[in-house]
């Protein structure tokens, strides 16, 4: 049983301010990941990569076909699941990275990559030194930890952002553009991450714009033009 399977996702977005206009964008996608592999989705801007990626964490609802996740030892269809299954399954097996930190007023960078590990249950301490030698991997200056990352660079946002995605570890991760803000040393951090990850099983799928990381991390190519409507 793959770690995650798509079968025939079809999407189309009805925009509701403008007379239920409908907005094809996704046709019979179809692919897999197993545990340990890392699949790569290719294509030009506004063919559908981050979409696939929203579909799959349950963000979007797809109108046909089946997105399965093994959760255990069962394959839940997230495609069809009720939402509290869907958040259960969410917590339990999937790991979804996204481009932008969403900022966080008042909260400490240190606080925000430790988050995660305290809502699945890790004590405050254990989280806290955890979510500090994280930071110091992504080479984030001490001198940062302890302030909110709302008037940090680019490339430190997403260093945090990164941080705080990779921390809790899922059998699923889902990387939207995890490299596209930063130098070439805190890429290599990533791409040795995502290397540990998928040694320990993990199945990804991954945005990635950079040619040498995708080189780097990709097993699986998969082009999203062949199931991109949009003219
Ligand atoms: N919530 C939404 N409502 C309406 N249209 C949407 C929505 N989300 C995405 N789209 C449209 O779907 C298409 C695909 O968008 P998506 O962001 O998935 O592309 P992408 O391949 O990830 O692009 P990029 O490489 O530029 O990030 C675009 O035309 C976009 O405008």
């Amino acid at each position: 049983m793959p770690a995650l399977e798509l079968k025939d996702v079809t999407k189309t977005f009805v925009m509701h301010l403008q007379g239920s206009l409908k907005l094809p964008v996704l046709n019979d996608v179809s692919f897999k990941a197993e545990a340990g592999q890392c699949v790569v989705l290719t294509g030009p801007s506004g063919t559908g990569k981050s979409s696939i990626l929203k579909l799959i964490y349950g963000n979007y609802r797809c109108d046909e076909g089946a997105i399965l996740v093994r959760d255990g030892e069962t394959q839940v269809d997230l495609a069809t699941a009720a939402p509290r299954r869907i958040l259960a399954v969410r917590q339990r097996a999937l790991g979804y990275v996204t481009q932008f930190l969403r900022a966080v007023p008042r909260v400490s960078a240190l606080d925000i990559v430790a988050e995660p590990l305290i809502a699945r249950g890790v004590a405050r301490d254990d989280a806290t030194a955890r979510a500090a030698a994280m930071l110091k991997r992504f080479n984030v200056p001490e001198r940062l930890w302890s302030l909110p990352p709302a008037t940090f660079s680019g490339g430190e946002q997403q260093r945090i952002n990164l941080a705080r995605g990779l921390l809790p570890e899922h059998p699923i991760l889902l990387l939207d553009e995890p490299t596209a803000s930063l130098d070439a040393k805190n890429r290599a951090v990533v791409v040795d991450i995502v290397r540990e990850r998928k040694a320990r099983g993990t199945a990804i799928v991954a945005i990635v714009h950079d040619e040498q990381v995708r080189d780097d991390i990709a097993d699986v190519a998969v082009d999203v033009t062949r199931f991109a409507t949009a003219a």
